[in-house]
């Protein structure tokens, strides 16, 4: 069974819905507006002749179900079949609890539930928090290990009186809700949530290796090889497809929301387990000395990083007359919103188009452009121009030892006319089968070795010192939290 099979499955019995998500994107089409009246009505028509100068009102209040009866999915993170008398220092942990396929063979998805299983629920205090690994709009994202097992997470901690002052609650349920239905190698997994009095934390897969912006930017010339990019742009494909199989267009492609993972998911070598998936393509995390690791994979985020967090939004759930999906706009029906950065941005969202999935087709032309000729095609001398390029410039490319086929790909990705654009018609399918991807074993690819594996994590550095720094100074922790075992001072922006 492929993949796409499988979580469509699970799709049938998932619920999202999608009220009064705020938005705070500090561009708003009115920019959009002034640039392209000033700019493009004089001078600059997109290459394929299209542009239609239409400009559409963003609602920047939120977003509602448009089709509340495509959203009637349910969501299930947790099972309720797990033994109650399972021992978290079992070694058997596999196969409890495999609510989701693809983590039927995941060491850090058994723990969980089988801690679940064991406590009730789950609380900072199964945790020990070993590091501050970011930031971003609603919440701060730590390196927790659970305890007893040594299993790592990136656990996202929402303070939910900051959320519902600033209004964010529908937003952090949103993400919940997203990262809840996703079951994807190349997705983030929600391996849990739970609340306590004060906080909401959010269970996360923890991606160690840095994103691939930075991996980029260390490359000679700044750029990868096409053998690289080939295998970036074929994780990231497979992810696309899955999200639009899902009803998500992510519509946030960049290499800084690409992440790596390679770290190790459990501590100690009794959780290594043999494989049991009958899907060829699924590889269980190599166990290599005392420690299991992914093989390396770059997971797309769903949401934006800090760097790009006034200018872009959530990523939405659209539908498309291809996909049997989920809608969610803002209030108003034909509002839109900014997402992502300019550079990225498709030319239908300039105009306000539209935003089907076909953006996403767009993004991945411009990611691979990138990740070829370490720059995007349409940067201009600020975002003005730089929109006035999307619409309006062609194509170029650099000179560069750069093949026919990833030439001709991005020119198909980069239509300007999204129902010119590869993949409008038959989605990832079409990009697949184009001849720059001839030599990728599509089934096999997650036992593809990667170009570059990023060191797995040195826990050494997490000594006692930092664990007690973190442990030992909580200021707004209410009774609840403490009761939970040793809390935390969350630092808040
Ligand atoms: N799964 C993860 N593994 C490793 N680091 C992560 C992970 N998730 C988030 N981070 C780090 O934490 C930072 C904050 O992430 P978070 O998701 O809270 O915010 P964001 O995506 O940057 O912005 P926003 O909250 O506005 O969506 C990220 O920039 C990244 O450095």
């Amino acid at each position: 069974m492929s993949l796409t099979q499988a979580s469509n499955g699970d799709a049938e019995s998932l619920r999202l819905s999608f009220q009064d998500l705020s938005i705070n994107s500090s561009t708003s089409t009115e920019y959009f507006s002034s640039v392209l009246d000033s700019g493009i009505s004089s001078s600059s028509k997109s290459s394929d002749g299209n542009f239609a100068g239409k400009v559409v009102k963003l609602d920047l209040e939120g977003v509602e179900c448009v089709e509340s009866e495509k959203t009637s999915l349910s969501l299930s993170l947790s099972s309720s079949s797990c033994s109650k008398n399972v021992d978290v220092n079992e070694v058997s942990f596999r196969s409890v609890c495999p609510s989701k396929p693809h983590k039927g063979n995941d060491l850090r998805w058994d723990a969980i539930q089988c801690v679940k299983a064991k406590d009730g629920e789950l609380g900072l205090g199964h945790f020990r928090l070993l590091k501050k690994l970011g930031f971003g709009d609603i919440g701060s994202v730590y390196l927790a290990e659970l305890r007893g097992v040594g299993c790592l997470f990136a656990m996202k901690v929402m303070d939910k009186g900051m959320l519902a002052e600033r209004k964010k609650l529908m937003r952090a349920q949103t993400e919940r809700e997203i990262l809840g239905l996703l079951d994807h190698p190349f997705l983030p997994s929600l391996y849990s949530h739970f609340e306590t009095d004060k906080f909401s934390c959010l269970l996360i897969e923890f991606c160690s290796g840095g994103d691939l912006h930075l991996l980029r930017q260390r490359q000679l010339g700044k750029h990868f090889s096409e053998l690289a990019a080939r295998f970036y742009a074929s994780e990231v494909l497979l992810a696309l497809e899955y999200l639009h199989m899902m009803g998500v267009v992510y519509r946030d492609l960049k290499p800084e929301n690409v992440l790596s993972s390679n770290q190790p998911s459990c501590a100690m070598a009794s959780y290594c387990i043999e494989p049991s998936c009958i899907d060829p393509s699924c590889k269980l995390p190599v166990c290599v000395g005392h420690s299991c690791f992914q093989p390396t994979c770059f997971k797309p985020r769903l949401f934006k990083s800090k760097a790009t967090k006034a200018k872009s939004e959530r990523p939405r759930l659209v539908n498309s007359d291809s996909y049997p999906e989920l809608i969610a706009e803002p209030t108003a029906a034909r509002s839109m919103s900014f997402v992502g950065t300019h550079e990225y941005l498709s030319p239908e969202i300039i105009r306000g188009d539209g935003h089907g999935s076909a953006v996403d087709w767009w993004t991945f032309g411009i990611f691979l452009y990138e990740l070829l000729y370490g720059r995007t095609p349409f940067k201009g001398n600020g975002n003005r121009e730089t929109l006035l390029n999307v619409v309006g410039q062609s194509l170029k490319f650099p000179d560069g030892a750069v093949s026919f086929a990833a030439k001709d790909l991005i020119r198909g990705l980069l239509a300007k006319d999204p129902h010119k654009r590869l993949g409008f018609k038959r989605g990832a399918t079409e990009i697949k089968q184009h001849p720059f991807f001839e030599s990728v074993n599509w089934a096999l690819i997650r036992g593809t070795t990667p170009p570059e594996i990023p060191k797995p994590v040195d826990l050494s550095c997490y000594n006692q010192t930092l664990k007690s720094s973190l442990y030992s100074n909580n200021k707004g922790a209410s009774d609840s939290d403490r009761s939970s075992g040793p809390y935390l001072d969350f630092e808040f922006f």
